[in-house]
């Protein structure tokens, strides 16, 4: 049988990201608490609910294969930037990351009877966003499950004025660490890439 993993994640952008590496997989999405621990970095905070998602994907599929989890957060003066909760928080979200330089990281863990982690880090500058832009953007539903209420892949992306960094990073998957992960495990992914 071809080599497969386990994608413990609900997300359609790492699904999409993920059949770039050409991998065979299948989808688990696992539900983790992704509150940040009192002090905790984002980066730090991001390696931990990717290494747990692995962690639990890998179990719920019995051990099958292995396991690789992501997380992503936006991160503006030390505080970290997950989903929006409702449209005020997103306005929030988006008011404060107008006309500003932001980071964003992504853990990401491969599971199986070891454990391995990568993180991204990348700079973002989004330009100024309007109040009515905001409200625009809020209506056509993109932010409401994206960190940071934006979505660099999607209309979102007239905001993004600078990146230096991973866009895959950026979008939840940064897919060069994902491979290193992946020759770390020996597993192999480059037959049908
Ligand atoms: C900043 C940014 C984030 N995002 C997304 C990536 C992630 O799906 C989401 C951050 O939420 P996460 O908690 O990282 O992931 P998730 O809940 O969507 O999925 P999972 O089941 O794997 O836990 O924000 C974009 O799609 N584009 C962007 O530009």
């Amino acid at each position: 049988m071809e080599p497969y993993i386990i994608l413990a994640s609900g997300s359609p952008r790492r699904r999409e990201l993920l059949e770039r590496i050409g991998i065979g997989y299948h989808t688990l999405p696992v539900a983790v608490d992704e509150t940040p621990e009192p002090g905790e970095g984002a980066e730090m905070f991001v390696l931990r609910m990717a290494l747990e998602k692995a962690r639990r994907g890998y179990a719920a599929a019995e051990q099958q294969a292995p396991a690789l989890g992501a997380d992503t957060a936006v991160v503006l003066d030390g505080e970290i930037f997950g989903k929006p909760g409702s449209e005020a928080e997103a306005h929030g979200m988006l008011e404060r990351l107008s006309a500003q330089t932001h980071r964003v990281v992504t853990g990401v863990a491969l599971v199986d009877d070891r454990e391995a982690t990568r993180l991204s880090v990348s700079e973002v500058t989004l330009r100024e966003i309007t109040a009515e832009e905001r409200a625009r953007y809020w209506a056509s539903g993109e932010p409401v499950d994206k960190a940071g209420a934006y979505a660099i892949q999607g209309r979102g992306g007239v905001f993004v004025e600078h990146l230096e960094g991973s866009y895959t990073g950026v979008m939840g998957l940064p897919l060069y660490e994902t491979t290193l992960l992946l020759d770390k495990l020996e597993i192999p992914w480059r037959e049908r890439w």
